[in-house]
């Protein structure tokens, strides 16, 4: 298979690196047997098979490169994202991340719904080690954002799905982050909050210093963002190299 290391960007300094990495999920009977598996390797029984989500995947993005990974349904992308943001761990090898991580993807978990919007806002700026200062800088950023006027001192229980996604969005473009994670199946509120979304997410992946990842079925978004085309079947790299390739990769191998 072909590697492809983007030459303008040869020499940059390493964003993100998986070397070697499996991720392996069991899938049991039940729950109780999920559980009970816990506690005893003994009973082996009721495991019914083994799902290699991420299948021995290596790869490096430079600082600044703008990659997509594509593939079909369960190949395998938001394992590989999950990996890069820390909400889950490999199996087997290593994921090297330098730099902060800001990711368009679970958008509303970790907020507390009894806590005000702006209550929310420190907490999530807490939970990512900023401190009182840093968060008072990007607080009224969020809050022009999200644009949810009185309710931004109400609970975050008062708010629409949709009011949620506003205030989990406005967050995660409010801080200049250094690697965006974007799933481009996120929707988020209505028609012209999209718009502004998309424009947002447009403005930091021109920044040419921002790492971006973006995942996507859809090939004509790929190559209006990213320069670089990652195509994932079971879990494993089937293609590496400019998006323009990738992308007929993907649809003459669908
Ligand atoms: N928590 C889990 N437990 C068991 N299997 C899982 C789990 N998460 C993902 N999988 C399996 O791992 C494989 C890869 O899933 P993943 O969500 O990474 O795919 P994807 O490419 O993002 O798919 P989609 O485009 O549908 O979102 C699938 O077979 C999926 O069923």
């Amino acid at each position: 298979m072909r590697r492809w290391p983007m030459s303008s960007k040869a020499d940059a300094p390493i964003a993100v690196k998986f070397d070697h990495v499996t991720k392996t999920y069991k899938l049991y009977e039940n729950d109780r047997q999920r559980f009970l598996s816990v506690f005893s390797s003994r009973d082996k029984r009721k495991l019914i098979t083994k799902v290699n989500a991420s299948n021995d995947l290596s790869f490096e993005i430079k600082k600044g490169e703008a990659v997509a990974f594509l593939g079909h349904n369960g190949a395998g992308k938001s394992t590989a994202l999950k990996m890069i943001t820390g909400v889950t761990f490999p199996t087997k090898g290593t994921v090297t991340v330098n730099g902060a991580v800001s990711a368009l993807l679970e958008l509303t978990a970790g907020f507390d719904n009894q806590l005000t919007g702006r209550e929310n806002i420190y907490l999530r700026g807490h939970a990512l080690g900023l401190d009182n200062e840093q968060i008072a800088t990007l607080e009224p950023k969020v809050i022009d954002f999200a644009d949810l006027g009185v309710y931004i001192d109400q609970p975050v229980r008062t708010y629409s799905s949709g009011m949620k996604a506003r205030l989990g969005f406005a967050f995660a473009v409010s801080s200049d982050p250094e690697i965006l994670v974007v799933d481009e199946a996120l929707s988020v509120g209505d028609k012209q909050f999209q718009q502004k979304c998309f424009a947002r997410v447009r403005e930091i992946m021109e920044d040419e210093d921002v790492t971006v990842i973006f995942v996507t079925h859809a090939s004509a978004a790929a190559q209006e963002f990213c320069t670089r085309g990652i195509v994932l079947e079971k879990g494993a790299m089937q293609f590496d190299g400019p998006i323009q390739e990738a992308i007929d990769f993907y649809e003459n191998h669908g």
